[in-house]
């Protein structure tokens, strides 16, 4: 059988980083490809070749036995590609019918009649369906996602990339993009889906491409590969090394431990916290929550329920409309970024691309964002100081890139968030740290290691709130689970109980409500 894409000794460099280096590959009409590998492995690089977002250096790629090789991403269309990128490209102020109209582009301008014809098409093969008249920013992040992969159908590809589309989906809407993914590929096309998630990989897959700092390290049908086996070659060393916690959230099974005693009293104090929606609906309503010294504190729940706006809120983006945070003795509820940050406050934003980092600045600058005036000398910034601390962060951190001055766009996806998770670790002191979604986008062993450092911070006497899709990481992480449910907090339930798995499950549907 003709494969429906090859690359043969594939190349591509960015200036002295060798994102890609002697790459082969080959994915079958009918298949889901997996693509593994750790942060910065060169997975993105490889879509965006493929997609001609980036241009190829060295070696040759066929697609469906024709030599192809793309300019641009509207080549790679034209030939029967399309891509769905790590991050969305919808536009949030108009309806999702205008952004499918937008992206059917100017050469085809289908009518109306012609994308409800389309949609039909698309939902009657692949049961997707999405609501036409809302506005892009207002629907579900899993809808919004739905809505990125019909955008690519309504261009009925050959080959479907799909970029970390797992990434921001909380599990009902991964088991959906799953699923969807399956019907895609029975209806004959090939698939690309790129993952961290092993669970994914085993339960959507056929067979898998692993790479490692830019080279393959393994490949074939992922019937001849165990979890163990996958960990090694993403990460080059056993999965004996990682935390057990951890491995056992690999499995997807249900964590016990002893459960913590914490009897400080609460240095983290949110009372009555409410926040309207721009349609008068309340997203906060009423939200209490204490936690100690020393205390990790999850929130789980169904993505939705005011778990985004709760850290809108102890950021400071948003004020409250009522009610209060407290952070030890100082009264944060109106302070201002500096203020928070001064209060040894630390926030590992959802979105680290509008409100964690800033792109266009180097890595030393967003590592120390908040704290560029330690590095002042007589009004100037001492960069050479700067860059020695930075260059020791990414060395501690495990950060891939060319050094402290490469400006953080240039880095892939999972480290530009090891970026952000070690400036706000190393805020000092350390009163409180708000993680929201902290280990999204890394891999296995970068997730260890920022639960590790999670966990450290705890035992320094930090009091952390963690707000998180994935399950099996509170459970692994947390002293304490509580649900966010239509804008109130359920719970709390220990994570160490043993019915806690099945606890928080019931709160998500709001049994105990
Ligand atoms: N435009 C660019 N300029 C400079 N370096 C780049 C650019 N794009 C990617 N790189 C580098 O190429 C390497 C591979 O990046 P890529 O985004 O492909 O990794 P990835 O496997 O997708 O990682 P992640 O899982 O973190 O998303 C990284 O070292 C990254 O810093």
């Amino acid at each position: 059988m003709i494969p429906a894409l090859e690359l043969h000794d594939v190349a591509k460099s960015f200036g002295p980083v060798r994102a890609l280096s002697g790459v082969s590959l080959t994915v079958q009409a009918g298949e889901v490809h997996c693509v593994l590998g750790e942060n910065g492995a060169g997975k993105s690089t490889l879509c965006n070749l493929v997609n001609g977002g980036v241009s190829l250096e060295r070696g040759t790629m066929t697609l469906y036995g024709e030599p192809y090789r793309p300019s641009r991403p509207t080549d790679a269309l034209a030939a029967g590609v399309a891509m769905v990128h790590q991050h969305f490209s919808l536009v949030p102020t108009l309806t999702i019918a205008e952004n499918l109209l937008l992206a059917a582009g100017a050469r085809l301008r289908p009518r109306r009649r012609e994308l409800h014809e389309g949609l039909a098409r698309i939902e009657e093969t692949y049961g997707l369906s999405v609501p036409l008249d809302e506005l892009a920013g207002h629907v579900p992040v899993g809808v919004r996602q739905q809505a990125e992969i019909i955008k690519c159908l309504l261009r009925d590809p050959r080959l479907l990339l799909l970029d970390e589309p797992t990434a921001v989906l909380g599990p009902a809407d991964v088991d959906a993009l799953l699923a969807t993914c399956r019907r895609i590929a029975e209806a004959g096309k090939a698939v690309v889906l790129v993952t961290h998630k092993l669970g994914e990989v085993t339960r959507a897959g056929d067979s898998a491409t692993i790479l490692r700092g830019g080279t393959v390290a393994g490949a074939g049908p992922l019937a001849g590969f165990g979890a163990e086996d996958l960990v090694e070659l993403m990460v080059g060393r056993p999965m004996s090394d990682l935390d057990p916690l951890l491995v056992a959230s690999v499995d997807e099974s249900a964590t016990s431990r002893e459960a913590a005693r914490i009897t400080a009293e609460p240095v983290f104090r949110a009372q009555g916290l409410t926040l309207s929606r721009a349609d008068g609906t309340l997203a906060l309503d009423g939200v209490n929550l204490e936690i100690a010294p020393g205390e990790i504190v999850g929130v789980a729940g169904v993505e939705g329920n005011g778990q985004s706006e709760l850290v809108t809120v102890l950021s400071g983006a948003v004020p409250p409309g009522s009610g209060s945070f407290l952070l030890g003795e100082h009264d944060l509820t109106f302070a201002t970024p500096r203020g928070r940050t001064a209060a040894g406050l630390g926030i590992i934003p959802e979105d680290r691309h509008h409100e964690g980092c800033v792109p266009a600045m180097s890595i030393a600058e967003n590592l120390f964002l908040p704290r560029l005036s330690e590095f002042a000398r007589r009004g100037l910034l001492d960069r050479s100081a700067l860059h020695e601390a930075a260059a020791r962060v990414i060395e501690e951190h495990g950060i891939r890139a060319t050094g402290p001055s490469a400006r953080m766009s240039t880095l892939s996806g999972g480290n530009q968030q090891k970026v952000v998770v070690a400036r706000e670790l190393a805020l000092d002191p350390l009163v409180c740290l708000v993680a929201a979604q902290p280990t999204r986008g890394l891999d296995i062993g970068a997730v260890d290691a920022v639960l590790g450092r999670i966990r450290s911070a705890a035992q320094a006497g930090a009091a952390v709130l963690v707000i998180s899709s994935e399950l099996s990481e509170l459970l692994a992480l947390c002293h304490r689970i509580v649900v966010a449910y239509r804008g109130r907090l359920l719970g709390p339930v220990p994570a160490a109980a043993p019915q806690a798995r099945d606890e928080i499950g019931r709160l998500m549907v709001g049994a105990a409500a």
